[in-house]
């Protein structure tokens, strides 16, 4: 089991600093869509730049010319990219056809997904690395949370990898390692932290320990 940290709501130099403060807690460093919004596919060349042990994963959350976006965030140094699952099987198989080209992964969000069972084994059959439940920051702030649905893809997928997003925190973290996806992402749950270090540290020792 790896642990993502997921960052949203900083600017690059901000997102190194952080970095900084947890790179020995982390397996991948993720560029939000708001920092991809915002600085562009820049951020990921410099985070790989200052941390190039760490795998990058760019949260383009890629809907439309999956091929050519995946080639783009590859150029840049993005190790994993995000594509949408409510999106067509068109996209997604270019995505993937790109991805295995450029040795990068594909990692399919199933945000907003209604059926969700259905199309994650659609999705497992297309041949991407990862399937990732996420309940998005305005259905947290409805009081949503993605673990029932890491319960749904763990018995759906028998292909790809497993992975859970969307305001995972210390407190939580125990019962969503339970549904023993590969993959945590955590942003707030460290980003917003006193002691960011402390925390991280110990999200790392509940992953290891699965
Ligand atoms: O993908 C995300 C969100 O849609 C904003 O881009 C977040 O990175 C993801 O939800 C993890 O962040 P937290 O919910 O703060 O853990």
């Amino acid at each position: 089991m790896k642990l993502q940290l997921a960052l949203d709501l900083v600017n690059i130099p901000e997102g190194i600093a952080l970095v900084k403060e947890v790179e020995q807690y982390i397996d991948i460093v993720e560029i939000g869509t708001p920092i991809v919004i915002n600085e562009g596919l820049h951020a990921v060349k410099a985070m790989k730049e200052a941390f190039p042990n760490l795998q990058v994963l760019a949260d383009l959350k890629i809907m439309d010319a999956g091929g050519y976006e995946i080639m783009k965030a590859a150029e840049a140094g993005a190790d994993l990219i995000t594509v949408l699952g409510a999106t067509n099987d068109s996209t997604i198989k270019g995505a993937v056809a790109e991805a295995k080209k450029q040795n990068k992964q594909v990692l399919v969000d199933m945000i907003n997904v209604p059926n969700l069972e259905q199309r994650a084994r659609e999705i497992d059959a297309l041949g991407v690395d990862y399937i990732c439940v996420h309940t998005g920051y305005d259905l947290q702030a409805e009081g949503q949370s993605p673990f029932e649905d890491l319960q749904t893809i763990k018995a759906a997928v028998k292909n790809a990898k497993t992975a859970v997003a969307g305001g995972i925190k210390l407190e939580t973290l125990p019962e969503v390692i339970k549904a023993q996806p590969d993959l945590v992402i955590v942003g707030g749950g460290i980003t917003g932290q006193a002691d960011k270090a402390a925390v991280a540290a110990e999200m790392q020792r509940l992953v290891k320990q699965g």
